[in-house]
């Protein structure tokens, strides 16, 4: 099998030649983004603990009548430690190893709220549709030891943490959900968001194990913006995007599992194209490597049953409300990519665009009320 691509963004600075390679990555990535300078000593816990770190500033015009609202984001992205046939406990152990130690460098590089990739704590099982030992990766919001530990940091850094996992709801018949977990940065949890739209496409049989999500689209006000999660498949429903910044999100995270065939052309544009309509940040989140399973599977698409779901691009970026991006972090090495952003920006760009403005969510109601109904006939009118 051929070697995976590093970035697309190696490809373009080999190739493109220097004069034109400003021009080329503005109309890619829109406005240039500051390059944020980061401590030597994350840079070098970064090399020596062998995962990448990027970090970008978006700016926003200075305002007289309001302060700056300066905060430091980051996202992680990370392969799987342990063979998938180790035991859960080890697993998980060597998971929240990791994570710590990426999660330090983050703090020495003073990030405020930090968000990890779509069940982070465990190997993207849902493919398999075996029950055991896959379930029993899932714990309580409250108690469960991933929250427990994530508490630790969260208080230890002032760093809100965004700990998407496999939830066991054990007031509610113990039922599954697939959760992000929202940890203030005084290591209090404020609340939790379900995925919403569960994937039935491919190797995600993710129906499997649990249902759409019944926590609608909230926003967490933390002291460092309002924040929302919009998990992995939700970012194809662009009304699902749309809900939290109708409840007032700023930054919007998309922690993920996907892979290559399946869905690499539409990662860059859906998080980005949500930014844009919605007047708030962004970030796509996106865990890396392969990831081998005991027993085969099929993809239902009648080819020969695999143990492996192909390759997890990474590939994690951000967005900003002015169509900007960040490049993505490796499609191959576990990453950590900061962004610091004035999230004043979101207001400025809906008062030059007026999205929010123009938008018109009276009609969209009114039209989907009768959408919804079972005698409801599409709005088509036909040539006489
Ligand atoms: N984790 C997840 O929902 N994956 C579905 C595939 C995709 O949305 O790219």
């Amino acid at each position: 099998m051929a070697a995976e691509i590093e970035s697309i963004e190696n490809i373009l600075e080999k190739h493109i030649p220097a004069a034109e390679l400003d021009e080329v990555a503005r109309l890619l990535y829109g406005k240039k983004l500051r390059i944020l300078p980061l401590p030597q000593k994350a840079l070098d816990d970064a090399r020596q603990r062998n995962f990448e770190i990027k970090a970008y500033g978006f700016d926003a015009a200075k305002e007289s009548t309001r302060s700056a609202r300066i905060v430091r984001v980051g996202a992680i992205q990370n392969k799987i430690i342990l063979p998938t046939t180790a035991p859960v406990q080890e697993q998980r152990e060597s998971l929240e190893k990791r994570i710590c130690e990426i999660i330090e460098v983050a703090a020495g590089c003073g990030v405020n709220i930090i968000c990890l990739q779509e069940a982070w704590n465990m190997p993207f099982a849902f493919c398999t549709r075996e029950k055991q030992p896959w379930c029993e990766f899932a714990e309580t919001v409250e108690s469960g030891p991933t929250t427990a530990l994530m508490k630790e940091l969260a208080r230890k850094y002032n760093m809100v943490i965004v700990s998407p996992i496999l939830e066991r709801d054990e007031n509610h018949g113990d039922i599954l959900a697939n959760t992000a977990v929202v940890i203030s940065n005084t290591g209090e949890v404020i609340g939790k968001s379900r995925k919403n739209h569960i994937p039935r496409v491919g190797d995600f049989n993710e129906s499997t194990y649990y249902l759409e999500g019944d926590t609608g689209h909230p926003v967490f006000q933390t002291q460092f913006g309002r924040i929302a999660i919009n998990i992995c498949y939700g970012r194809h429903h662009p009304p699902n995007w749309m809900m939290y910044g109708v409840n007032g999100a700023e930054i919007v995270f998309n922690p993920s599992a996907t892979v290559g065939a399946l869905s690499e052309p539409l990662w860059p544009i859906e998080a980005r194209n949500a930014a844009i309509a919605n007047s708030y940040f962004t970030c796509g989140i996106n865990r890396v490597g392969s990831e081998e399973f005991p027993n085969e599977f099929t993809s239902a698409d009648g080819k020969p049953a695999h143990k492996d779901f192909g390759h997890f691009y990474g590939s994690s970026y951000f967005a900003g409300p002015d169509g900007s991006r960040t490049p993505g972090l490796s499609r191959t090495r576990d990453g950590l990519i900061i962004s610091e952003m004035d999230l004043n920006l979101c207001r400025q760009v809906k008062d030059k665009w007026g999205f929010r403005m123009t938008q018109r969510l009276d009609l969209y109601a009114e039209e989907l009320a009768e959408a919804v109904k079972p005698d409801y006939k599409p709005h088509i009118i036909k040539e006489k």
